[in-house]
């Protein structure tokens, strides 16, 4: 049964259409990676999805409801450039966001607060970071920090997590250990997740489902035209298939 339905899906800014035609539906708890060149409109995408931007046309339905129109706790975002608070402590990084959002921690009893730091200490714990909890994001390498974005999108107990790039800036070694922690929290939560990549083997590795955005129309001489749509939806469980297909069939490799 699908979870996240998308209709119809468009955005144009002024004049220029970003993406167009968008028709796809996600079961939930699926992992779907999105591929696709350098500015053909995946974060677009992703900001639609998360209700940062309106659609020009369409429609999202997100379990059954038509989609918010302001950014909430259903959604956790992370992006490649790492989104954590560096004046404060890693363990307040957990529990800032939650106070800044709901203003709820000026109300809360002593125990409560007490209560919240053991939750953020579980967390820390699960996550491996336990023993970094009263350090600043400074002292931690880049693996860490993204490990502390990814449990900050997961503290509010989002439906969905949207990931943008989140493994770009990191190091092959940190990368392999980043994708098992995400497929151990995955399983731990069977949450709904999309994941934009520059890396095939990692869309492959991770997604269920593989999207690739590309331009079906291209024409130099107007620009307008150039939107972008999702191309080739590959079911991507057991390997799918080989990643030179994907690279003879798309531009995702070769960027204009
Ligand atoms: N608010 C906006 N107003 C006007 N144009 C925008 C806006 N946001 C994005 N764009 C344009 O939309 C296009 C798609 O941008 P987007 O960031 O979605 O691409 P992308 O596929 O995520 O790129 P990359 O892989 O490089 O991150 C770009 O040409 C960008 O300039």
């Amino acid at each position: 049964m699908s979870y996240v339905t998308i209709k119809g899906l468009s955005k144009t800014y002024g004049k220029r259409t970003i993406i167009e035609n968008i028709d796809v539906s996600v079961p939930k708890g699926q992992f779907v990676s999105i591929v696709g060149a350098s500015g053909c409109g995946k974060t677009t995408f992703l900001r639609l999805l998360l209700a940062q931007e309106q659609p020009t046309r369409g429609e999202i339905h997100i379990d059954g409801a038509p989609m918010a129109r302001e950014p909430g706790r259903d959604h956790g975002i992370v992006f490649q450039r790492y989104s954590v608070l560096p004046h404060q402590t890693v363990l307040n990084n957990l529990i800032a966001p939650r106070a800044f959002r709901s203003s709820f921690w000026g109300r809360l009893s002593r125990a409560d607060r007490a209560e919240e730091r053991d939750k953020a200490r579980a967390t820390l714990a699960r996550i491996g970071l336990e023993h970094v909890a009263d350090q600043y994001p400074a002292d931690l390498s880049g693996g860490m920090l993204q490990r502390l974005a990814i449990a900050q999108a997961l503290a509010g107990e989002p439906k969905i997590l949207l990931l943008d790039e989140p493994f770009g800036a990191l190091d092959p070694g940190t990368k392999i250990v980043m994708h098992d922690f995400l497929q151990e929290l995955r399983d731990q939560s069977g949450m709904t997740i999309f994941m934009i990549t520059h890396d095939l083997g990692e869309a492959f590795k991770l997604g269920d489902r593989v999207w690739a955005f590309d331009k079906p129309v291209w024409d130099a001489t107007d620009p307008e035209k150039n939107a972008a749509t999702i191309t080739y939806d590959f079911d991507a469980r057991d390997d799918g298939i080989p990643f030179q297909t994907l690279k003879e069939r798309t531009h995702v490799l070769h960027p204009r």
